[in-house]
């Protein structure tokens, strides 16, 4: 189990983050919602140990985390930009951690991880001729082939529409449940949020606004925040929707 207690972050003298106080389960998959500069990627980063916090206290598994470096701690990022190797193709790119330690990952672990994200096709591919869904599959398997203990991704999704959205979605799912990997993800999206993750963290401004599971935030949400930022939005998208829908309407019935 993952529990930040009490974090609180500054940066000069503006408090970031304050009051954080968090237990996330083995193997869950947790979203960090809140709109722009509320302090998702501040959050992110003090879990990955980019960053320090000015007080409170990060365990993992009982051992506390908060003063050891970030490659001591055994998470690990995809960043939003992927950060791949562009000289190299998508297989050199997926094995690259493991050149300097080997034995993290059989041969047949690799494959079988290329297998599930569907890259058996694009191996030899150099990073610039891949799609943004294929950069995103292979910038993951980069990432799982290095067995983080936790995998953040800090909006992974952002970059993608449509049925490649999707996709991706449901493999990250699927492979968060079947190597039972805790999953953190930092997202300004709500329907993302909503329906990729076991958890829904929502931060307003540096605290945190509501954390639960998507029904009780959508059956119960805690305050007005939750309520007209995160609800409105989806209330809005579903509107638009509808409203295509009566234009199209409208539409044929002119023109039949
Ligand atoms: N290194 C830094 N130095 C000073 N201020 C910073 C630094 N990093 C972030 N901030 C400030 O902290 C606040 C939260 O930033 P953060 O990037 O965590 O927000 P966010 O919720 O991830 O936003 P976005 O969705 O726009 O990426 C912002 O006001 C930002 O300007």
């Amino acid at each position: 189990m993952l529990k930040l207690q009490n974090i609180k972050k500054s940066y000069d003298d503006n408090v970031i983050l304050d009051n954080i106080n968090l237990e996330i389960n083995d193997g869950e998959i947790v979203s960090i919602l809140g709109p722009s500069g509320s302090g998702k990627t501040t959050l992110l980063n003090l879990i990955l140990g980019l960053t320090d916090a000015d007080s409170g206290k990060i365990e993992f598994n009982n051992k506390d985390l908060t003063n050891v470096p970030m490659e001591k701690r055994g998470f690990n990022i995809v960043f939003q930009d992927y950060a791949l190797f562009p000289n190299l193709n998508a297989y050199d790119n997926i094995t690259y951690g493991l050149k300097n330690n080997p034995d993290i990952s059989t041969k047949e672990e690799v494959d079988e991880l290329i297998h599930l994200l569907g890259l058996e096709p694009h191996l030899d591919k150099k990073i610039e001729m891949l799609s943004g869904g294929q950069k995103q599959r292979v910038a993951l398997a980069r990432t799982l082939v290095m067995k983080p203990d936790i995998l953040l991704l800090d909006e992974p999704l952002s970059a993608l529409d449509g049925v490649i959205k999707e996709s991706i979605k449901e493999k990250i799912k699927t492979i968060a449940k079947e190597l039972h990997l805790t999953t953190i993800i930092v997202t300004h999206d709500p329907e993302e949020a909503l329906t990729l993750s076991d958890r829904v963290l929502i931060i307003n401004e540096g605290e945190i606004s509501q954390y639960g599971k998507p029904e009780e935030i959508i059956h119960r949400p805690n305050n007005n925040f939750v309520k007209d930022f995160i609800l409105n939005q989806l209330e809005i998208k579903r509107n638009n929707i509808f409203s295509l829908f009566q234009v199209n309407n409208n539409l044929s019935g002119e023109l039949a």
